[in-house]
């Protein structure tokens, strides 16, 4: 019997003027951009936590420390890279991943075919097997003050 787990995934990020904006391995034009030790890819981030935690694998942290002057400004693509060959070592594929983005300003949407065609390259993926969506706070909490940006990704993983 096909052995199916699942995982989830929660970051933030601040937002900040004179940041750049990574978000899904693109980057974004926008004023402000995400702060963080690595380039702070809170989508990436997000799958990352995924599909770790569905394969019992702690998360991102735990394996690429914001301590490690070795991950200073790193591109988020080269850690999901690192996962996938975790979770692959472990007889583990992706069946799926759905994630949301919480984001004020500015617009998710019109970026998605871009993201979907990046993340699939990087985790070996078809572009049908990732799902990104994207909503505002109604202006409501950080994400609603522009302060921040936050993420959400649910991931399947089996193991035939
Ligand atoms: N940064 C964002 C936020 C939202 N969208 C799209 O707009 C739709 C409406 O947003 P609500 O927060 O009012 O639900 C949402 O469903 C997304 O399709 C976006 O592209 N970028
Ligand atoms: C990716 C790492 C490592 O550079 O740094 P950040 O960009 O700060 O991201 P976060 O999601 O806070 O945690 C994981 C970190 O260890």
């Amino acid at each position: 019997m096909t052995n199916f787990r699942i995982g989830f995934g929660y970051d933030v990020h601040q937002l900040r003027e004179a940041y750049d904006f990574w978000l899904g391995g693109i980057k974004l034009e926008h004023e402000k951009g995400a702060v963080g030790h690595s380039d702070a890819d809170v989508l990436i981030h997000v799958i990352c936590d995924a599909l770790l935690g569905a394969a019992d694998l702690r998360d991102i942290g735990y394996h690429f420390s914001d301590k490690d002057p070795k991950y200073k400004g790193i591109d988020s693509k080269i850690l999901l890279r690192e996962v996938m060959e975790l979770i692959r070592e472990k007889g583990y594929e992706v069946g799926n991943i759905d994630t949301t983005v919480c984001l004020e300003m500015p617009k998710v949407n019109p970026h998605i075919p871009a993201i979907k065609e990046c993340l699939a390259d990087v985790m070996n993926l078809d572009q049908g097997q990732i799902s990104v969506k994207a909503t505002t706070t109604e202006k409501l909490g950080f994400v609603g003050r522009e302060e921040g940006v936050s993420a959400y990704c649910v991931a399947l993983i089996y193991q035939k």
